[in-house]
């Protein structure tokens, strides 16, 4: 690894009195590897060392390719670092998780945490999760589609615009862009970008993103703010600014001693960083505040009189509505031919995101109708809700898996015409058509695998997650 910059490595030396050798040590190792499990659809605990803040991290001995692994593509995993996964700890201690909640992942792509939040929030709470440039927003709509939880929608707003919805939240994450000083030994192009200017930049951009979005947080509500830097200028100067002008107090977090978090109390800020040389992740910054009053019930403002959501037909409705399960906690929506399905207690709630932001994603789109024809959508096959029983699947070797997902041509030797969901080792996939004996690839071509396949493909020679499934 190239030298820390200077200013950095002198700042860093003041912060870390006598740990900064072994600091500056850790910065030169390997960084750990570590997943997020879906658990929703892996269902088996993973032998492996746990993340000791999260129920669902784990650590893995090597970083392997995971882009070959079908089961990534499946939505079973998530590949995320280890520290990020305290969000875990901030959220279950400063809220009821299992209460129905309305929570905002302001900064969400490429969707580490909102994946993250989308399995703890309960299925009747909403997630909406943000991204501001458009083509991250496209990869997280991807992510959240894979992970197949039906109650997040998928906005490309600027911060800004979540003023239109005032008091509407009970959480709000902002996991901001920031000068990447814990990304340093992961990622050597954020060391090259540093300098104190930018530091200073980033540190005025984060004012202006929790200053833009603040008024959306209920009273009583609870921000929780990372960054992935350990200067105090993106970190704890900015929520002690945001606490004195908005009248906010900020929350302590329970640790336990073995984690090797460091908390600190700056300005009247709990702040809780992670360091290398005292854990196993990279460098991470988390702070909890809440907003002064009483916290608003989570009532909508009133019948309104025209909606913008529209219901799905008597007779669509009648054509998908057992492709889900627990459909009577369903709402079915339709949008020109396309149907969808959000949880009906969140039907104002959604409608209102309609009405104030850009939507990209909302619930779990189902199906597009054309006349009497149906055509499964990609989301559906992903879903966590999915009826399995009502369709016809085939399970698929892992090379055929993997030409699948490159949207190759692939056949299975069936007759007939039908919509098939491709499993491999019971992990779904997505949809194919038998038509005679072709079998027509409905994979969606901006997720296909672009890297070009092994001459032979074995499952010896290949990662696959289920190599760590505890089956029983
Ligand atoms: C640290 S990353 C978020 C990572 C994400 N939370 C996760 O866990 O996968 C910060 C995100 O903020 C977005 N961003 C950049 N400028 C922004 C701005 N002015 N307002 C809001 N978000 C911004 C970036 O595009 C990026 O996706």
């Amino acid at each position: 690894m190239k030298n820390l910059p200077l200013s950095f490595a002198e700042r860093m030396q003041l912060q870390l009195g006598e740990a900064f050798p072994a600091f500056e040590t850790a910065m030169t190792l390997t960084p750990p590897v570590s997943i997020r499990a879906n658990m929703a659809k892996l269902e088996q605990p993973l032998g492996l060392p746990h993340v000791p803040w999260s129920s669902q991290g784990y650590y893995l001995p090597e970083r392997p390719l995971f882009t070959l692994d079908p089961l990534l593509h499946a939505g079973a995993y998530y590949v995320q670092e280890a520290s990020s996964m305290f969000l875990e700890q901030a959220l279950k201690q400063a809220v009821d998780v299992t209460e129905p909640l309305r929570v905002l992942d302001l900064c969400g792509a490429p969707g580490g945490k909102s994946t993250h939040l989308a399995s703890l929030l309960s299925a009747e709470s909403l997630l909406v999760s943000n991204e501001v440039i458009r083509s991250r927003a496209t990869i997280l709509a991807e992510n959240i589609a894979k992970w197949g939880s039906g109650n997040v929608v998928v906005t490309n707003n600027d911060p800004r615009d979540f003023q239109k919805l005032p008091e509407f939240f009970d959480v709000m994450v902002v996991d901001a862009p920031c000068s990447g000083e814990g990304m340093f030994r992961k990622d050597p192009q954020a060391m090259e970008e540093w300098s104190e200017e930018n530091v200073k930049l980033c540190a005025q951009r984060q004012q202006r993103i929790l200053m833009d979005v603040w008024p959306a947080l209920k009273p009583g509500g609870v921000l929780i703010y990372s960054t992935c830097t350990w200067n105090t200028a993106e970190n704890e100067d900015n929520i002690a600014w945001l606490a004195q002008q908005e009248g906010a107090k900020s929350l302590a977090l329970e640790l336990e001693a073995s984690w090797g978090i460091v908390p600190g109390e700056q300005q009247g800020v709990q702040g809780y960083r992670f360091y290398p040389h005292q854990l196993q992740g990279e460098g991470f910054f988390l702070a909890v505040i809440q907003k002064s009053g009483e916290g608003a019930v989570n009532g909508t403002s009133g019948k309104r009189k025209k909606y913008k959501l529209a219901l799905a037909g008597k007779k669509e409705k009648a054509l998908v509505e057992s492709w889900l399960k627990n459909t009577e906690e369903l709402e079915w929506l339709q949008y020109g031919d396309y149907i969808s399905a959000i949880p009906a207690n969140l039907f104002e709630e959604v409608d209102t995101l309609y009405q104030n932001l850009y939507v990209l994603q909302a619930g779990t789109e189902v199906a597009e109708a054309k006349g009497k024809k149906l055509k499964p959508q990609h989301q559906l096959a992903l879903s966590q809700q999915l009826s399995l029983n009502e369709f016809d699947t085939a399970e698929v070797s892992l090379e055929q898996a993997l030409r699948y997902l490159r949207k190759e041509d692939i056949q299975l030797g069936g007759s007939g015409s039908n919509w098939v969901l491709l499993q491999y080792q019971g992990y779904t996939l997505g949809w194919a058509k038998q038509i005679g004996n072709r079998m027509n690839n409905y994979y969606p071509k901006e997720w296909r695998i672009r890297m070009e396949l092994p001459a032979v493909v074995e499952e010896e020679q290949l990662f696959s997650l289920t190599r760590y499934l505890e089956r029983f």
